[in-house]
C-alpha cells in the first residue's frame, strides 16, 4: 500500500513540476473490509470534519476535507452551478489513481433564500466536501481513498507515511457499537412551535389551496429532544442501520455538530446517464398485525387525498426531466414502500439523460419536489418561508456526493435530526392538499418523527 501512495503522489508531484501549480491527487488502493459504524467511532472530531454514508450499493466513512465546492447563501439555483463550476476547475486539477473515482460528499439548505438562523451554522447553502480519508465499500469490494494537494517539492514518501499512519490511527480506534437491548425514556421531547398553532398554520394552508393560491405545500415542523448525555453518532446510526436498512443513512458532522438521517427518498442517481429517481407522497401508518398492515396498505393506495398528493409530485417530475431525457419510464400506479413506522405511495422513475446536463444541474432542476416543496414551486416555498416559522437548513434538502466523472446519488435529508451535545433538534412535515386534516397531518408528522427518537432513545 505504501509503494502505491509512494508511486502515486511522485506522479503528482511531476504533474505539479510541469504545470507550475500543485495538483489534487486522489489516490485509491484495496484495503481489507472493515465495520463501517465502528470507524466513525473512531476520532471524533478528526479535522473538524466526519461523514457517513450508506445506501443499498455503496458505504462510505469520511474523514477531513481536502477541498470543499462551497456557496454560502444565494439564490436557489445559482449555488448549484457555483458547485459546479468549481468542480470543473478542480477536475483539470485532478491526478488520479487507483481504482475508485474521487467523490464530493455534502449537501445543500433546502431554501438558501429563507432567513437562516445560528443553528444551523455549520451547514451552508452549499457544501460538497473532498474527505481527506474515505474508507468505501462498493459490491463487497473495499478501498481506502487518500486526497492532498501535491506541489512540485512534496516529499511524495513523508505524505504516504503520514497519510497511512492516520489510516492505522483509524484502525486501531474503531469500537464495534453494540446494539442497545433496551430503549430509554430518559429524555424531553419539546415541539418548537406550539402543536395548536401548528396545526393552525396547516389549516391556513388548506385555506390557501382551497382558494386556489397554490395546489400544494408542505410544512415541517422541528421538535427538540433533550437527552441525559451527549449523543454518539456511532450509536444513532447503528440503531437507524438496524431498523432502516433499505433507507440512505448518512451523517455530517461539523465541528462537533452533526446532521443525520435515515431517509427513504432518494432525489436522484446518476450513472453513466442512467438516471433513477422516485416520487414518493402519502404516507399512512404502519399496522400492529400482518393484516391490520395490509389493511392500511389498502387504504393508503385507495385514499383520493393520497393519490392526488402523491400524482402531483409524479407529474411534477415527468414535466421536469422529459426536456432532459432521450427516456423516461414512468410506472402508472405506485406501489406501497413500508419503513418501520409508516409507508407511503412510491412512484419509481428512470431515465436515460439525453443532453450534456450535469448532475448538480439535475439537482437543481428537481429540487425541492412537491414531496418537500409544493406546487407551483416558488407559490410553496414563498408560503413556506412565511407561514412555517423554522429555519430547515439542510433538512428536506438534497444530501449525498458527486464523482469526477459527473456520477452522482443524492437523497432527500429526511426523518434526520441536527446533533448538538446533549440536544437532538429532529424535523419533519407532510404534504398539505385541499383535503387535508390539520389533526391527521400533526399526528403524521409524530410518526414520521419516531425514527429518529427511537433511535436516540435506545
Ligand atoms: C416531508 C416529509 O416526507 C415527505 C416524503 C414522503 C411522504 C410525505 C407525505 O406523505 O407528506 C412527504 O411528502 C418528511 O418526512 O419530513
Amino acid at each position: 500500500m505504501r509503494v502505491q501512495l509512494i508511486s502515486a503522489f511522485a506522479g503528482a508531484r511531476e504533474k505539479a513540476e510541469r504545470e507550475g501549480q500543485p495538483v489534487l491527487a486522489a489516490v485509491s488502493v484495496e484495503v481489507e473490509p472493515q465495520t463501517p459504524i465502528a470507524m466513525i467511532s473512531a476520532l471524533p472530531g478528526y479535522d473538524a470534519q466526519r461523514f457517513f454514508w450508506q445506501c443499498q450499493t455503496d458505504v462510505m466513512v469520511g474523514f477531513g476535507a481536502t477541498q470543499t465546492l462551497t456557496a454560502e447563501s444565494g439564490q436557489a439555483r445559482e449555488r448549484f452551478f457555483w458547485c459546479e463550476q468549481q468542480w470543473q476547475a478542480l477536475r483539470a486539477r485532478l491526478w488520479v489513481e487507483g481504482p475508485c473515482l474521487p467523490r464530493w460528499c455534502g449537501g445543500f439548505a433546502f431554501d438558501p433564500e429563507a432567513t437562516t438562523s445560528e443553528l444551523w451554522r455549520h451547514f451552508p447553502a452549499a457544501s460538497l466536501t473532498l474527505p481527506r480519508l474515505m474508507y468505501l465499500s462498493q459490491h463487497g469490494q473495499a478501498y481506502l481513498m487518500v486526497t492532498h494537494w501535491v506541489a512540485a517539492d512534496t516529499r511524495s514518501d513523508a505524505l504516504a507515511c503520514q497519510l497511512l499512519n492516520e489510516w492505522s490511527q483509524l484502525l486501531e480506534k474503531a469500537e464495534v457499537i453494540s446494539s442497545a437491548v433496551e430503549a430509554s425514556t430518559d429524555y424531553a421531547l419539546q415541539d418548537c412551535l406550539d402543536a395548536s398553532l401548528w396545526k393552525d398554520q396547516v389549516a391556513d394552508t388548506i385555506k390557501a389551496i382551497q382558494q386556489g393560491t397554490m395546489h400544494k405545500a408542505v410544512l415541517a415542523r422541528t421538535v427538540v429532544m433533550t437527552l441525559p448525555h451527549s449523543v454518539l453518532v456511532a450509536e444513532v446510526l447503528q440503531q437507524l442501520s438496524e431498523h432502516y436498512p433499505e433507507a440512505y443513512l448518512f451523517a455530517f458532522e461539523r465541528d462537533g455538530h452533526c446532521f443525520l438521517g435515515a431517509s427513504p427518498e432518494r432525489l436522484v442517481r446518476l450513472q453513466q446517464g442512467q438516471l433513477e429517481t422516485m416520487a414518493l407522497a402519502g404516507t399512512m401508518a404502519r399496522g400492529k398485525t400482518p393484516s391490520e398492515d395490509a389493511g392500511l396498505s389498502d387504504q393508503l393506495m385507495n385514499s383520493r387525498k393520497d393519490r392526488y398528493e402523491h400524482q402531483l409530485v409524479v407529474n411534477s417530475l415527468r414535466e421536469a426531466l422529459s426536456p432532459l431525457c432521450r427516456s423516461l419510464t414512468i410506472p402508472e400506479t405506485p406501489c406501497v414502500y413500508r419503513l418501520a413506522q409508516v409507508q407511503h405511495l412510491l412512484t419509481p422513475i428512470t431515465g436515460e439523460l439525453s443532453s450534456e446536463v450535469g448532475a448538480l444541474s439535475l439537482v437543481s432542476v428537481l429540487h425541492p419536489t412537491p414531496a418537500v416543496g409544493g406546487l407551483p414551486r416558488d407559490i410553496a416555498l414563498r408560503h413556506i418561508r412565511a407561514h412555517e416559522q423554522m429555519d430547515r437548513g439542510w433538512y428536506a434538502g438534497p444530501v449525498g456526493w458527486l464523482d469526477s466523472d459527473g456520477n452522482a446519488e443524492f437523497a432527500v435529508a429526511l426523518r434526520s435530526g441536527l446533533l448538538r451535545d446533549d440536544k437532538a433538534y429532529l424535523f419533519a412535515g407532510c404534504g398539505i392538499v385541499a383535503d387535508s386534516q390539520p389533526d391527521a397531518e400533526y399526528q403524521e408528522t409524530c410518526l414520521k418523527l419516531k425514527t429518529m427518537v427511537a433511535a436516540l432513545s435506545a
